[in-house]
């Protein structure tokens, strides 16, 4: 049976445990995350906090052979058929915790030119977005400057933000401008930037998935009617992990709310959120049977499909099943644009994905 070969939009690294180590100084790096196996929990250390993580079990149930080693995960790429990734952090996700200026800025910075030395510059297939500091904007544009010259095409954010560092706030402003200017995707994946087990009770696994999709919809709704993408109209965001089928019931939601409540409305929009949505907005799922359904049903065609390797909630092992279950009986044309073209629109890869 032949392979349907598809990119990726949502994957991830996992950093060597000497990353910043490696790399900076003891006097910062002993303040950057590290994680240690507890007794039943991953406990992590971000800037001398604990924080009980990830049950073990958990966390040693994702590790495809090639999670830590770039040569491997290609021979399981070719095995999956997925031909290329756009990689997310996963240590690197807990930078966005740290609020001390310089500890923020060098750990970034040594994240950032451990993905360009051992990723971006070993292959053609696998990339990643770049951090950037979320402690203080000045230093978050320089690094976007600087990663845009190493080739980086985007930027990862986390989907919580601190109160009072809401997305919709002219705070981010000039961090807007320089990645539309550098022609950067503002990456922002689910799970990030707050807690992620807020319920301990009955279906608490279910209701905290469900919890870390939400920020995901409240990025979309600040960067929208916050009219960042209003005043960037080449800036493009990803919201990563969380789904697709929900976005434009949150366009007509929010078309509502302009119309409705226009005369509360402020800024006034160039076009109506679902429009904005309609250009900028881009959404990545693994399983979704809706993710695919809305291409069609609403016209909203800026979903990309995702294998979230090498994470449990990903398709390792079962891809070419997972995308037949997708695409069976569905237009040419929405599985090419699902699987490969909205992938293709937002980035370049060396080498194009192979036909099938
Ligand atoms: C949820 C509980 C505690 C309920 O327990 P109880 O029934 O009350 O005894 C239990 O079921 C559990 O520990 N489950 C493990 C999974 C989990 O932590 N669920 C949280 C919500 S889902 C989540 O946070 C995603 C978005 C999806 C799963 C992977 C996830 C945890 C990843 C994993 C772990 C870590 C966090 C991270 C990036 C990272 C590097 O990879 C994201 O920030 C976030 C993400
Ligand atoms: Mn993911």
């Amino acid at each position: 049976m032949t392979k349907i070969w598809v990119n990726s939009g949502d994957s991830h690294v996992m950093e060597p445990d000497d990353l910043w180590t490696e790399a900076l100084p003891p006097r910062l790096a002993d303040r950057a995350p590290r994680s240690e196996r507890g007794e039943k929990y991953e406990v992590l250390y971000i800037d001398g906090e604990r924080i009980d993580r990830q049950l073990n079990d958990f966390m040693d149930a994702m590790r495809p052979p090639g999670s830590r080693d770039l040569d491997v995960r290609l021979k399981d790429l070719d095995q999956e058929g997925v031909w290329g990734q756009l990689a997310f952090p996963s240590m690197g996700f807990w930078l966005v915790s740290i609020t001390e200026r310089e500890l923020a800025r060098e750990t970034v910075k040594a994240w950032n030119n451990w993905a360009h030395t051992d990723i971006l510059s070993k292959n053609k297939r696998v990339i990643t977005p770049a951090c950037v500091s979320t402690a203080n904007i000045e230093d978050a544009v320089a690094e976007v400057e600087r990663v845009a010259e190493l080739g980086f095409q985007s930027v990862f954010l986390p989907c919580s933000t601190r109160p009072g560092e809401e997305y919709a706030l002219d705070r981010w402003e000039p961090l807007w401008t320089a990645a539309e200017r550098a022609g950067l995707v503002l990456g922002f994946h689910i799970g990030t930037g707050g807690e992620n087990v807020v319920f301990r009770g009955p279906g608490g696994a279910i209701v905290n998935y469900m919890e870390t999709t939400y920020p995901g919809m409240r990025v979309i709704s600040h960067m929208v009617a916050g009219g960042a993408l209003d005043r960037h109209p080449d800036l493009k965001i990803l919201i990563a992990e969380g789904g697709a089928g929900w976005v434009p019931a949150i366009g007509d939601r929010m078309d509502e709310a302009y119309r409705q409540h226009g005369m509360f409305v402020r800024p006034k929009l160039s076009r109506l959120p679902s429009e904005i949505i309609r250009q900028q907005v881009y959404a990545s799922f693994q399983h979704d049977k809706s993710s695919v359904e809305i291409v069609e049903s609403t016209g909203y065609r800026n979903v990309m499909w995702g294998d979230d390797y090498p994470h449990l909630e990903g398709t390792y092992g079962h891809t070419q099943s997972t995308l037949r279950e997708l695409f069976d009986g569905v237009p040419d044309d929405i599985r090419e644009r699902v699987t490969r073209g909205t992938f293709n629109e937002l980035f370049r890869l060396p080498e194009q994905t192979p036909q099938e």
